[in-house]
């Protein structure tokens, strides 16, 4: 691979000559894939849709090896292709179930779904995302993995501090960088890339982890991540939080290829070695840095603003949740989800312990469940990827071939004799979304913006 020559001149200068061509060699060694298992798909038969061979020990629910994105297993949502230095960040940051969480630079969700997954659906996780395009790709992907505790925010990093001061137990801020880690998978990465590039980015790194500061509670940490080897965006990036935030570095348990930070890139601080350098020479994957922050100890004065103060969201009327509740029942869904909140004609399962979000532009306020229409409940894609069989009896096992059908909008014909309902359409124990059964005909209800044709 042909890289920058004032590229190599850098790292040469920080490397020393042998590490240096070691390090430009890996470049032209071939990139390993990589993909996560959601763990909260349950009762999936993996032998029929996924290799699951070679787990990565870095990682507790990744793997080495390539998902084809239309598979079911991407779309249903029981993958999410990452690369395996990127799935180390959301390992870093391992958050609890119960855990208030924030992603703030969160599209197109890896670090997200990642999050989620160890947060079992409890405790709120906020993933903001600026760029509105990226925001519904983001929203996409949660809804795959069927996130039910992620609330979707599409603002800047200043809106978000406005909005939760001392929120969080954990901030991840996985930055916009120079992505010098990119390079060997995606060539075009170079063209963006000069000398001053990384410089350029410091800036606005700065500017967003100013204001991540301010949404961690105290005690709670910061995760910062780049996929840049630029210790500009790196060391030097968190000897400048030390110098002027309260927080210390934590140490981060590393495995097998995983190189320490590098003090003399940054301040010269002994601590900064606790951080984490991934190099593809050394180790399986693009290329990551990851810090782990804790915030000081101390008193919190700052108080959030009511969730019921945004007047556009409301409880569901009565009228409203005997829809719901006679959709569950006629449908045999014991499913029990709390928050129940309508914004315009939509039901979410939302938290009433979130802030007013009024000033921030909300993708979505939590899990869709549905859309009220004149005297009915439909229930929403999202519902039907994420019911699981014990709350949900009425699943129809469909063939591969009746997938195809499903995804690419088209009705099909069952051979049994059902009764008519809404049914969640399974594939090798996989929900894939939701069809309504008349007569012996499976009426399409995949979303028409999804539809594709699979191979
Ligand atoms: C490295 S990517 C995030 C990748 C994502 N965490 C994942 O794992 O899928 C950085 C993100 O930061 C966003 N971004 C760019 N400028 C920003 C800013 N000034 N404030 C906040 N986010 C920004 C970009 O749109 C991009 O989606």
């Amino acid at each position: 691979m042909e890289l920058p020559a004032d590229f190599k001149q850098k790292y040469t200068t920080l490397l020393g000559e042998t590490e240096a061509k070691q390090f430009f060699d890996g470049f032209d060694r071939e990139s390993r894939h990589g993909f996560r298992i959601n763990p909260l798909k349950e009762n999936v038969d993996y032998s029929e849709i996924v290799d699951t061979d070679s787990p990565a020990e870095h990682s507790e629910f990744g793997y080495f090896g390539k998902v084809d994105g239309k598979s079911v297993s991407h779309q249903a949502g029981l993958v999410y292709s990452q690369e395996p230095s990127a799935m180390f960040v959301g390992e870093v940051a391992h958050p609890n179930p119960g855990e208030r969480v924030l992603d703030l630079c969160a599209a197109p969700g890896g670090k997200t779904t990642h999050l989620g997954s160890f947060m079992r659906n409890q405790g709120i996780l906020v993933a903001n995302e600026i760029n509105s395009k990226r925001a519904s790709v983001l929203a996409e992907n949660v809804e795959r993995f069927s996130l039910r505790n992620a609330v979707i925010t599409n603002t800047t990093p200043e809106k978000i501090a406005q909005t939760f001061p001392e929120y969080f137990d954990k901030v991840l801020v996985d930055a916009p960088c120079s992505g010098e880690g990119m390079f060997r998978k995606d060539p075009a990465a170079m063209d963006y890339w000069s000398l001053d590039y990384p410089e350029q980015c410091t800036k606005r790194q700065r500017d967003i982890l100013t204001e991540a500061y301010k949404v961690i509670k105290p005690g709670g940490q910061l995760i910062y991540s780049t996929c840049t080897f630029a210790p500009e965006e790196d060391e030097e990036i968190i000897s400048w939080l030390l110098e002027n935030f309260d927080l210390t570095i934590e140490p981060i348990k590393k495995f097998s290829g995983m190189d320490d930070g590098r003090p003399e890139w940054g301040n010269g601080d002994p601590s900064l070695k606790d951080c984490v350098r991934l190099f593809p020479f050394h180790f399986a994957g693009e290329g990551h840095f990851i810090a782990k922050l804790v915030k000081g100890n101390g008193d919190t004065t700052s108080k959030v603003k009511s969730f019921w103060k945004n007047k556009n969201l409301v409880r569901p009327s009565k009228d409203e949740l005997n829809l719901y509740n006679t959709f569950l029942s006629d449908n045999h869904i014991t499913a029990n989800f709390d928050g129940l909140v309508v914004y315009k004609n939509l039901l979410f399962a939302s938290n009433y312990d979130l802030p007013d979000l009024s000033k921030v532009k909300v993708v979505r306020i939590g899990m869709p469940l549905g859309e009220f229409k004149k005297g009915r409940f439909e229930p929403s894609f999202a519902l039907g990827l994420a019911l699981t069989a014990e709350e949900n009896s009425q699943q129809l096992p469909i063939t591969h071939q009746q997938w195809a059908d499903y995804v690419h909008g088209d009705v099909f014909s069952i051979d049994q004799q059902l009764s008519k309902g809404w049914y969640q359409l399974v594939f090798a124990g996989l929900p894939v979304g939701f069809g309504k059964l008349v007569g012996q005909t499976v009426k399409n209800f995949y979303p028409k913006g999804l539809r594709f044709k699979a191979e």
